[in-house]
């Protein structure tokens, strides 16, 4: 099949060769898969899957046995032939004995591990030999959820591209995920499911943040392998189908269509972390607006004492009413924590949903 799509591409545009780098098991086939398949969808390109460019044969060039895999797109302005090899020692040797001089070149860096002693090895042959442009994919971005994580490794790598001779300032560096791409099967959202049980096939609402959305759930992965359904307690990803990856957020629920409603306003107890609890010092009043934190979502709410009460102090235990800047997934003794900053300030329990 691929040697029939080379085929029907045709030649008129400009082409350019390019290699995906990059330590190993950082994605470089993930991503060169997921390429294919979102520019099949726009026409450009045939899906190559994993296992096709993965099971690419060996080849002998200049001497060197190398496992290499070609595959062919375009966008609107460019034709590419992009190269991807296996593992370290492959791509030093095709990077010395390929048979075309690499315009560009792809490097991936895992953001669970940034970068590596092959990234810089890679990257440091890839501007010995004359490789002019880099473009930084930084993979894996779905299982590290912390921002500021994400955040140094590209300035790491920006580091080592200009220490390396690039224009580390101004090379494109995208953050994302090769094995979450989307491209028209749905979107894979991720999250631990809380109760009951859930089967491919199944109607599924997500909302928050005053979106809400229908879809149905298309597909269920756990530990990277398929499943049909999946049971309280499990970590998984849900292909669900319609869903544009902009359209999900961290912090909404997944849910049966209309099981669960979001709310604005509850009523809750809460305690108030002394200070030796790392709590506040100082004790706060009415209409103070902490961020609100349940689930995975954390939003500013207002508060309100009770009418007898004018302050609550570190260390105390009140009742008081909560109004959310929007409406989310709330429920009667859902268990929650109010925040200032970094600190933890007040523990808390909704004890009642209240309509306004
Ligand atoms: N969570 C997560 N896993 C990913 C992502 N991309 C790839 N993986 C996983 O990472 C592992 C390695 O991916 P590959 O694409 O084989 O990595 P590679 O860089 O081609 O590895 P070599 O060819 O052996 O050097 C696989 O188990 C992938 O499923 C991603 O975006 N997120
Ligand atoms: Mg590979």
């Amino acid at each position: 099949m691929a040697e029939e799509a080379k085929k029907t591409f045709k030649r008129d545009k400009p082409l350019v060769n390019i290699v995906t780098i990059g330590h190993v098991d950082h994605g470089k086939t993930t991503l060169t898969a997921a390429i294919t398949k979102v520019l099949a969808d726009a026409g450009g390109a045939n899906y190559e899957t994993y296992e096709d460019i993965s099971n690419a044969p060996e080849e002998k060039a200049r001497g060197a046995t190398i496992s290499v895999s070609h595959v062919e797109y375009s966008t609107a302005n460019r034709h590419y032939a992009h190269t991807d090899c296996p593992g370290h020692a492959d791509i030093i040797k095709s990077m010395i004995t390929g048979a075309s001089q690499m315009d560009g070149c792809i490097l991936v860096v895992a953001a669970t591990d940034g970068q590596m002693p092959q990234t810089r090895e890679q990257l440091l042959l890839a501007r010995q030999i004359g490789v002019e442009h880099v473009v930084v994919f930084i993979n894996k971005a779905d299982v590290v959820d912390n921002e500021e994580l994400l955040d140094l490794v590209e300035i790491d790598i920006r580091k080592l591209l200009t220490e390396i001779g690039y224009d580390g300032k101004n090379t494109p560096v995208i953050t994302g995920s090769a094995s979450l791409r989307s491209g028209g099967r749905g979107t894979v959202v991720s999250g631990t499911l809380l109760r009951g049980v859930i089967q491919t096939g199944q109607e599924a609402e997500l909302f928050g943040y005053n979106c809400s959305f229908s879809s149905v759930i298309t597909g269920i992965e756990k530990l990277h392998k398929s499943f049909d359904q999946a049971e309280a307690g499990d970590n998984l990803g849900a292909l669900v189908r319609g869903l544009k990856t902009e359209d999900v957020r961290r912090g909404m629920v997944m849910c049966k269509p209309g099981s669960i409603k979001p709310h604005q306003k509850v009523q809750a107890q809460v305690y108030v972390l002394s200070k030796e609890e790392g709590g506040r010092h100082t004790p706060f009043y009415s209409n103070y607006r902490p961020v609100m934190s349940s689930l995975t979502w954390q939003i500013n709410a207002t508060l309100t004492l009770p009418a007898d009460k004018e302050l609550a102090m570190p260390g105390d235990y009140t009742s008081m009413t909560l109004m959310l800047i929007y409406p989310m997934p709330l429920e009667k003794f859902q268990r929650f924590s109010l925040r200032e900053g970094n600190q933890t300030i007040c523990a808390g329990v909704i004890t009642d949903i209240l309509t306004d």
